[in-house]
């Protein structure tokens, strides 16, 4: 990991240091994207079964894995790992039903009644994935929220072969459908429906940028479906102060390295010993993991940062906009009033990252490439959606044309004015 001042860099140098790695540059990943897409529409189940020998290397028999299949998944499982996935399980319902929100009604002025209403979306998909690694955490983050928003169906897609682990948890999560499919293809399939696959109004889920790119095409088409956010590689920024344990630093940072070669870690330092320390540890830590060649591509552009002074780390952070942040300084909540653009934040030396991503009961599924100025963490709401009411008495109808018909004249709209005047009697 490189080390650089912060004040020595210019304002150019300084976003370039920032700036997100070039995925597969070399790709035309919107060309493929759109293609796999078009294929996809056109054939339906045959493009998913060519599709997942073409880029999964897996023959499939059926896109739909049936229930049989579902319930024998759990034959192999580990006691250990089933209780796991309760208690994760368990603390994720907690937090995403505590967002489930209250109805709003009240009097804007006295017979003017105005409420605010929530429905569930009625069937949504998601997206788990599985080229790297097979993410179990990732259905539970995706399907929890789904039930509790009360969404009609919900059907799963994953690449194939789909891990046990992942089926398990579809089904102790309520899941109605999985399917076999990864990718571009799958994002398709639950946008537009396949002869195996149901459509879907809005699809969920994080993916490499193939799957990332798939779901910003389907949404920027009426037929399509709606998205919840760009959510793609992983990335992780620490504030580390000159009393933190470097061994931790490093094991937060190289837990999102570990995603993938274009995950993106940082480190945010007051103390250029510290950005040593933690580049010792990275080294010595690096060696024990087993996926330390992933962890090493993404460690290879990505940044350690000097700073002046605490403040000055987190405009740093705002500027970057992390999907994680993780705060690691003698009085970490301190920052959390000055900070503005981050996905999921990791106050205290005993609040490791993978807390979130598995159980501490937010959610994992998170906006990156700095889209965390705009989009927030995925949460029930993003489920729903809210319609407001209104109901007016005679009297307050009455009251309220002093405001409704000067605007209507003023418009020029006749017949918005007259929908009231009529009713009171005052134009025929
Ligand atoms: N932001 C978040 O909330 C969040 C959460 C979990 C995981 N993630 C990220 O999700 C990503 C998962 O990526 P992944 O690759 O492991 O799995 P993935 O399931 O997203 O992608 C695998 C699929 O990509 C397609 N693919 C691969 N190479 C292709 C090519 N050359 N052309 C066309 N299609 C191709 C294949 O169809 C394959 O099934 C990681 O980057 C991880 O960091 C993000
Ligand atoms: N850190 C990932 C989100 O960027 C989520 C995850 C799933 N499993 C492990 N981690
Ligand atoms: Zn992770």
């Amino acid at each position: 990991m490189q080390t650089v001042i912060w004040k020595q860099l210019n304002s150019e140098q300084q976003l370039q240091v920032l700036s997100r790695p070039a995925v597969n540059s070399s790709t035309d990943i919107a060309g493929i994207v759109a293609d796999v897409v078009s294929q996809v529409r056109e054939q339906g189940d045959k493009a998913l079964i060519d599709l997942a020998a073409k880029f999964d290397n897996t023959e499939l028999s059926a896109v739909r894995i049936s229930q049989q299949e579902i319930e024998a998944a759990e034959q192999g499982l580990s006691e250990e790992f089933k209780q796991a996935v309760a208690q994760a399980k368990a603390n994720i319902e907690v937090f995403h039903q505590a967002q489930k929100p209250q109805p709003i009604s009240l009097e804007t002025q006295p017979g003017v009644r105005c409420e605010m209403h929530y429905a569930a979306i009625g069937n949504v998909g998601l997206y788990v994935p599985g080229g790297t690694a097979p993410l179990p955490s990732t259905v539970l983050m995706l399907a929890i929220p789904a039930r509790i928003a009360g969404c009609k169906k919900v059907v799963l897609s994953s690449p194939p072969p789909i891990a046990p682990e992942i089926l398990y948890t579809a089904n102790l999560c309520g899941v109605d459908e999985v399917y076999a499919a990864g990718g571009a293809q799958a994002i398709a399939a639950m946008a537009y429906g396949t002869e195996s696959v149901s459509k879907a109004d809005k699809i969920f889920g994080p993916g490499n940028a193939f799957v990332t790119q798939a779901k910003q095409q389907v949404s920027g088409d009426h037929a399509g479906a709606a998205i919840d956010m760009p959510a793609g590689p992983s990335e992780v920024l620490v504030i580390a102060d000159d009393k933190a344990n470097p061994a931790f630093v490093a094991a937060d940072l190289l837990s999102q390295a570990e995603h993938g070669p274009d995950s993106q870690v940082i480190l945010v330092t007051t103390s250029e010993q510290q950005a040593e320390a933690v580049n010792q540890e990275l080294a010595r830590q690096l060696a024990l993991l087993s996926r330390n060649n992933i962890a090493d591509q993404a460690l290879s552009h990505s940044t350690a940062i000097v700073v002046n002074d605490l403040a000055q780390a987190v405009q740093v952070s705002n500027l970057y906009g992390p999907e994680h942040l993780i705060v690691q300084t003698e009085q970490a909540r301190d920052l959390l009033p000055e900070i503005e653009n981050a996905g999921s934040v990791f106050l205290g030396e005993w609040t490791p990252e993978s807390v979130g991503d598995y159980a501490s009961g937010t959610n994992h599924t998170l906006p990156t490439y700095g889209y965390t100025r705009t989009y927030s963490s995925l949460g029930t709401l993003d489920f729903m959606k809210r319609f407001t009411v209104q109901e007016l008495s005679q009297q307050g109808l009455k009251d309220l044309s002093r405001a409704v018909v000067p605007i209507a004249n003023a418009e020029g709209l006749d017949a918005h004015r007259r929908a009231v005047t009529l009713r009171l009697g005052e134009e025929q």
